[in-house]
Parts: C-alpha cells; structure tokens; sequence
C-alpha cells in the first residue's frame, strides 16, 4: 500500500474506532492494519474508543492485542482519556490489564523526543534494550538507547525505568559512561549518555588480540574504578550484573568507561524471560562472564560483578581465540557445575595479577575481593612492575595471540 493510502486507511480504522463501528474496526485489523496506529498526534484507535466510551470496542482491540499504555502527543494513556470522560466500564477494563494514566518523568532530565530526530541518527549497536543510535542533542554528539516496544508497554518496568534512570542522573566518575537525561513520557523511551566513539573493547580484543600487560593493568584498573564507584554508592550500591567488555568503552585519552550499568534489574538473569531475551536477540555473550551463582539461578550479591571482572581481565592477557570455537552457554555450565576456570598460557602476567584473578572468580563469593580491594592490588602491581610512568597511549602487542586452551 502507498503512504496516502495508509494514512487513509489509518483514518477510517480510528474513525471507525471514535464512532463504536465495530465491524469496520474488526474488517481493517483483518486485512491487516496494525491495531496500534497513530495519527499525527500519537492517537490510537483504543485512546479514541475509550474517550468516546465504546466499551466494545475496546474489548475488541485488546483481543487483538493492541497496546494498552500507548501515549499521545499530550502524554495522555487510553486510561487516561476514560477516566476524563468517566467511562468507568472502560476504565475497569484498562486498568485490569495493567493500564496506567501517566508515568512521572525524570524532571529536570526529561527530554522531548522531538529534540533528538532519531531517524537522523546513525545505527550503532544492538542490545537486548534496544537500538542505540548517535544523534546530535542540543549541539552535542550523544549515544540514544531507545527501549524496545515490548519493555515500554509493562507498566511496571517502565517505573522500574524510570525510578533506576533518576537514580543514574546523579552519578558521575571518570570511569563510567555519563548519563546525560532520558525520554520517559513519550515512545520510544530514550536513554541518552556521552557518545564514545573508539568503540567497545570487545572490538578492541577482536582487532589486536590479547594486550599488553601495560594496558591490560590500566583499563582493569579502569574497569575497577568504575565498578568500585557503583558498588559503594549510598544508600544502596549498585550492580552492574552485565558486565563484559561490550558494555567498557574506550575514552579519548587511552582509558575505559563501564557503561550499560544500572538497567540490570529491568532484565534480570534469574528470570526465564531475561533468558529469553537475552537469547532472542542473540546476544549470548553474557553467559560468558557471568558468575555461576546467576547461571544457577542462585541468590546472588554485587561481588558476580567481581566475577566477571576477572574473566574480561584473564581475556585482556590472553585474547578472545579461543571462546569463539565454544558456545557461550557451555562455557557458562563448565563453569557452574564443573568449576571450570580459563587457563592461564600467557607469559604477560605481572606477579600477583594470576593470584587476584583467581581469588576474582572463587566458586565462593564470599571468598572474592571487594573492588576497594581488587584497587589496591592493581595499583601495587601497576607500580611494582614498573608500568605507571610509561606511555598509556597505544602499546599493544603485535603478535598473533598463541591458541590456549579454554577451560
Ligand atoms: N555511549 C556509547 N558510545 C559509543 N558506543 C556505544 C555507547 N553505548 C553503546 N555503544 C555501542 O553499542 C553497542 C550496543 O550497546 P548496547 O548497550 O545496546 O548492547 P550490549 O551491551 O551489547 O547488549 P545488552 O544491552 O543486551 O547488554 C555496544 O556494544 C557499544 O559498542
């Protein structure tokens, strides 16, 4: 179908909607028409049906499974619009499907998605979340997460969302990506921070193989720093739990930045649907760092982030050959159920940096050192092995990794 002929076609199904004509609805949802469309103001046949009061017709379109929660260009919700009107059928309905009449928003960090244009935006990464794209903001470069439909339509995530980004407005350390405000009260959600544009070093590790142990200290040390922030925020700290090295970004001057941290619990591991997603966007990776208490689905604490800590450092010393001849998920059961741990074949590590790694991935999290800790015994390695005053920038090995075994 031609665009006039869509926009026309979106006409008749909320018109049909506005007027309680049930058998024109039911025909254009038949053919095919999205039960979701908007017009320009962001309208849906549900939002028009329940400000009209045409209870069939609601009842209609959920069972075609319209969105409950759209919002109009006014932040308006189709509960919202029942409950001005007091169709209070409707507003029954609505709210036994967890309908809502409007989320709070971030305030001061609340963004207008006109600002952002992300059509114009370039395509940058994937993620269980969303998309992320570079925009322009207000004169600035910035990274925009957009939050999927799916998350954006449970009421209680989106609190959940938007309760974690007010907490994340109010971080800031060199070590961790920038939170820079967020669209809440408008589709899609948005999470926009400081754009990083020398990549992640997944790809860094993928390009030059294992690094040198110069570097390797500095961005672990980096990574700690980040983490060490998080973990002792107050009241309460922090998890990462996703960290791997897609989510450490590579800052201009030769350092990282943890990013991603804080949406965890939206998606969290111990969740069948968690899982699911995780797998559904193939983005498997996670089981590769993850602690074995969060694969066994096991109460767990801050120090999985210790875990996964360690498994990304022992991969800075030894490159990333090997993982990809295994599957991510195997690797995550070797490691839960039979305590299996990377194999150390490097011959970079300074002393003492094997030893913290493995107290790192202890079985016990009990055992595994607190960030605060994992600091200190970097910063003596770094200083003991004569690795402090040289040049951060760009020394890495040139060498073709030597092929280790795994586990
Ligand atoms: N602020 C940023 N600046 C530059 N690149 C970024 C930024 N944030 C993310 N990216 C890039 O986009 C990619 C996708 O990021 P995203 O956080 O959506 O997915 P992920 O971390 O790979 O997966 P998931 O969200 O499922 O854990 C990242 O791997 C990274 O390379």
């Amino acid at each position: 179908m031609d665009a006039p002929k869509v926009a026309e076609e979106v006409g008749n199904l909320l018109f049909y909607a506005s007027k309680g004509n049930a058998a024109g609805v039911k025909k254009l949802l038949d053919q095919g028409m999205p039960v979701d469309a908007t017009d320009y103001d962001g309208r849906t046949a549900l939002h028009l049906a329940a400000s009209e009061g045409h209870t069939d017709i609601v009842k209609l379109l959920l069972e075609y499974n319209a969105d409950v929660n759209p919002i109009d260009r006014n932040g308006d919700t189709p509960l919202a619009n029942a409950k001005e009107y007091d169709h209070k059928e409707i507003c029954k309905i609505l709210e036994a499907r967890r309908g809502y009449v409007k989320i709070h928003g971030l305030d001061e960090f609340e963004i207008s998605i006109a600002e952002l244009n992300l059509d114009q935006g370039k395509f940058i990464g994937k993620g269980a979340f969303g998309e992320i794209r570079v925009v322009k903001w207000r004169g600035t470069v910035v990274a925009a997460k957009t939050i999927t439909a799916e998350l954006s339509k449970d009421p209680q995530i989106v609190k959940e969302f938007v309760d974690e980004l007010a907490l994340l407005a109010n971080l800031s350390h060199p070590n961790i990506v920038q939170f820079l405000g967020a669209v809440t009260t408008q589709r899609p959600m948005v999470m926009v921070t400081e754009y990083l544009p020398k990549g992640d070093l997944h790809d860094l590790m993928q390009k030059r193989g294992k690094l040198d142990a110069e570097t390797a200290i500095r961005f672990a040390l980096d990574i700690a720093r980040g983490m060490n922030y998080l973990h002792e925020h107050k009241p309460n700290a922090i998890v990462h739990r996703d960290l791997k090295p897609r989510n450490l970004l590579q800052h201009d001057a030769g350092h990282l930045k943890v990013a991603d941290f804080g949406l965890g619990k939206l998606l969290d591991p111990l969740t069948a649907d968690a899982n699911a997603l995780y797998e559904m966007t193939g983005e498997t990776g996670s089981y590769r760092y993850m602690a074995p208490e969060v694969f066994m689905h096991k109460h767990y604490d801050k120090s999985v982030d210790v875990f996964s800590f360690s498994i990304i450092v022992q991969e800075m010393f030894e490159g990333q050959n090997e993982q990809k001849y295994q599957l991510p998920k195997s690797i995550a059961i070797a490691r839960a159920k039979n305590q299996e741990r990377p194999v150390f074949n490097a011959q970079t590590y300074p002393p003492g940096m094997k030893k913290l790694i493995c107290e790192c991935w202890d079985m016990n999290p009990r055992k595994r050192p607190t960030f605060s800790v994992v600091i200190q015994r970097l910063e003596k390695i770094q200083l003991e092995g004569g690795f402090l005053n040289s040049d951060v920038n760009e020394k890495f090995e040139k060498k073709v990794p030597q092929r280790c075994t795994m586990m």
